[in-house]
């Protein structure tokens, strides 16, 4: 691969270290594939390439503190694998299903994943809707896919009976739980925590929002 070149700071360089360890060679290479056919085949915007380490990959992978030893996954609408490839890189123990429609998408995660050889992680190919029979995992993720008041409907019945939702969100993220509150009720959700991750690694931490049954 011909690669740009993918700025990474000396912050996000120990907490690239401190999330992958030993794995932090597989990490470098999945930045590659995003920054070099990632880009070319439409799975990123060029213009987020200075922020593919921090906004992108840390910020994602950073919720490998949140995952219990060996759990199993679902991240709804993976995109180019965020989170769920960044969770499957760091956490080689964890089971992880990446639902994505987009066939072009999938192709490209297919390749990724032979490339670096992750043994932990699959691709389906269909909505999240289309799957609500066929997988139960304990903790479903997703990022950047809908609002929260969407997501419950789209990702809890995926999650088993003690399962959660663990949704990447903005400074939104109290104002779309407290648009959500049908949603919850209809799925019969507890109130959702507002979780701040990475404080003591990371420039600009991550904020998740967790739902769990009541
Ligand atoms: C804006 S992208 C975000 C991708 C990635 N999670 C990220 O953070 O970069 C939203 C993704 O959700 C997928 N998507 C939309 N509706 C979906 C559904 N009902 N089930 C699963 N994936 C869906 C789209 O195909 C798209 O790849």
């Amino acid at each position: 691969m011909s690669t740009p070149a993918v700025p990474i700071s000396a912050t996000e360089q120990k907490a690239a270290e401190h999330i992958f360890g030993d794995r932090l060679p597989l990490a470098e290479r999945y930045v590659e594939h995003l920054a070099t056919s990632g880009i070319e085949r439409g799975l990123i915007g060029p213009r987020e390439v200075p922020r593919l380490w921090g906004r992108h990959v840390l910020n994602c992978a950073i919720m490998a503190e949140l995952m219990p030893e060996g759990a199993t996954l679902a991240d709804v609408g993976s995109g180019a694998g965020l989170p769920g490839l960044t969770l499957a890189i760091a956490r080689p123990d964890l089971r992880i299903n990446l639902i994505e429609p987009l066939e072009r998408r999938t192709i490209w995660l297919n390749e990724v994943i032979e490339d670096l050889g992750l043994e932990n992680v699959e691709v389906l190919r269909a909505r999240s809707e289309q799957l609500f029979d066929e997988v139960s995992v304990d903790i479903v993720t997703a990022r950047a896919v809908s609002a929260l008041k969407n997501l419950i409907g789209m990702c809890m019945p995926l999650a088993n009976s003690s399962g959660e939702l663990l949704a990447l969100k903005g400074r939104s993220a109290a104002d779309e739980i407290a648009a959500a509150g049908k949603e919850l009720k209809k799925h019969k959700c507890a109130e959702p925590e507002i979780l701040t991750v990475g404080a003591d690694v990371l420039e600009e931490p991550s904020t998740v929002v967790r739902v769990r049954r009541r």
